[in-house]
């Protein structure tokens, strides 16, 4: 599906202006070398294990969750000041809540299984992304006009949490309005990558993608309306499942969704261990969990398997990396090798209008006809939308309080024409019927999670739309859990997306589990 000639002509102009930004970056930002610091590697054993295994110890008694929680306290203590991951702690309510575990665990007389059933996180630790509502904690969302918000109540997947027995030791980091694949603000500062300082741990959940993969938090909870859940899990090398829409409760977050948005926004379990996935999921889904399959056996070598390699050639986003492509070959063969199936290599045209397609439907008007809250208004202050074009000027001489990425998109959003383009709209349908159709209720598909490995800081300004890979599977309102892959040879994660059809978050779930056997799931970054 080639693109028009007016489209090739605007794309080169577009590539032509970064390319001059991105030299003059380059000169502006050049500095002299100094000595990479380097994460400390894991050495307490307690930060190798599993939720759903120190929730069985927990409630064993083979290990005080007040040891449990002390040593991520400690662990964050160590690393924190190297990533930047942590916006709020409260680690002595945790630690006063972990004691009270433990007195609960010493005085319970029904056993472990009325424990394991009633209260399946008793005493573990967990981390919240800043853009949920946790009572108590400030609410932030990276927004410098938010300084000082705090929640008054608790979003409900995290209500749920708690009530499992979670003990949350803080909230962690995302981009201004959670909008950016960098987490980046100027009310909390840049958040970095364990694996190299140097890159960005993505965003909007780069938060909870660093602090996790950092060994400093087990679990999180993350949010993706275009792959902040996948792209951070991707670039740290974690596990990271955007359910489908609709499952767990988007309630109490911030920026609130509006237009068509609720229909793509999902919340969705951020872990290191692949087994954690379903035990979160369901926890956070509460009574709606019934929608999903997930206490079902699935049977892998039952399953239909494709991979898609890339998106057919986007004029606006770049080519996958070979080595991207090389790990998803790899998946290809290891379950053609290990399963005894066949993985069918599919090309869908119609997503190199990925962007397109994200941006047009992210832009509709809900079915009474509301449009969505534009970025603007949500970056100014009530009734005072932000004037990006302002805010630029101000930021080349370091007086604006947003972000780069944030103004860009604000001045992105002037663009915008007022119908949506029925072209876009055909398309869509069109990638809805053939992947619907593919997928049924029996059918994953291998995507790229992103088109390289995590880059430096900033450089997503010269890339924005390569998170059309994540994107479209929001519009499209499928599950996909980001899986790892082992590292690169600078050390850096590989990772792929594994999509199934709409309620099938089972299979996905049933699939990272394979992978991470197959491939070795999280690596640490301290490892000499
Ligand atoms: C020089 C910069 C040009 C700016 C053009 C910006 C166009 C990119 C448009 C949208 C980027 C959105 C990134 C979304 C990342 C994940 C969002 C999420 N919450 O799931």
């Amino acid at each position: 599906m080639a693109a028009s000639g007016l489209e090739k002509v605007l794309a080169s102009l577009f590539w032509a202006v970064i390319g001059l930004l991105f030299a003059v970056f380059r000169v502006l930002s050049r500095k002299t070398a100094a000595p990479a610091a380097k994460l400390p590697s894991v050495r307490n054993p307690l930060l190798l294990v599993s939720a759903t295994q120190l929730a069985k110890k927990i409630r064993r008694r083979e290990v005080l969750s007040v040891e449990v929680v002390q040593a991520y306290i400690d662990r964050i203590q160590d690393v924190n000041p190297l990533i930047n991951a942590v916006t709020k702690d409260r680690f002595d309510a945790a630690l006063q809540e972990a004691a009270q575990v433990d007195r609960l665990i010493e005085e319970e007389t029904g056993g472990e299984e009325v424990l394991e059933d009633r209260l399946p996180l008793l005493g573990v630790p967990l981390s919240v992304k800043s853009s949920y509502a946790f009572q108590g904690m400030p609410f932030t969302s990276g927004l410098c006009s938010r300084r000082g918000v705090i929640a008054s109540v608790d979003a409900p997947p995290l209500t749920l949490l708690k009530r499992a027995g979670a003990v949350p030791l803080g909230t962690t980091n995302t981009s201004e309005l959670c909008m950016w694949s960098e987490s980046h603000n100027h009310l909390h500062g840049i958040t970095r990558n364990p694996y190299d300082l140097e890159r960005i741990p993505g965003g909007s959940s780069g938060g909870e993608g660093s602090l996790l993969a950092a060994a400093g938090s087990v679990i999180g909870v993350g949010s993706d309306i275009g792959g902040s859940i996948r792209i951070p899990a991707f670039f740290n090398g974690i596990f990271g499942h955007k359910t489908t829409p609709g499952v767990v409760s988007n309630e109490n977050q911030y920026p609130p969704s509006s237009g068509r948005q609720e229909e793509y926004l999902s919340l969705g379990p951020m872990c290191r261990y692949a087994e954690d996935l379903k035990l979160m999921l369901k926890i956070m889904a509460g009574p709606n969990a019934n929608m999903l399959s997930l206490n079902a056996t699935v049977d892998l070598k039952k399953l239909r398997f494709f991979t898609i390699p890339h998106d057919s050639g986007s004029v606006w986003t770049h080519p996958v990396s070979k080595e991207l492509m090389e790990i998803q070959r790899k998946v290809v063969e290891r379950l053609e090798a290990d399963l005894g199936v066949q993985v069918q290599e599919v090309c869908l045209p119609e997503l190199s209008y990925s962007f397109q397609i994200w941006d047009t439907y992210m832009n509709l008007p809900d079915d009474e006809g509301k449009s969505p809250v534009s970025f603007n208004e949500l970056m100014g202050e009530p009734g005072r939308p932000a004037w990006p074009s302002w805010e630029l000027l101000k930021r080349m001489v370091g007086k604006s309080d947003h972000t780069v990425a944030a103004i860009a998109l604000g001045l992105m959003e002037m663009t915008h024409g007022s119908k949506p383009s029925k072209v876009i709209m055909q398309l869509k349908e069109d990638l809805q019927n053939k992947v619907d159709e593919l997928l049924g209720t029996d059918g994953v598909f291998l995507y790229p999670s992103h088109t390289r490995v995590a880059p430096k800081h900033h450089h997503p300004l010269f890339r924005p739309f390569d998170f059309a890979y994540t994107g479209i599977i929001n519009i499209l309102g499928l599950p996909a859990t980001q899986c790892p892959l082992g590292l690169n040879q600078e050390g850096l994660p590989l990772g792929v997306q594994v999509v199934a059809g709409k309620l099938q978050d089972h299979l996905t779930l049933e699939l990272a589990v394979f992978l991470e056997k197959t491939f070795g799931g999280w690596r640490d970054p301290g490892a000499e």
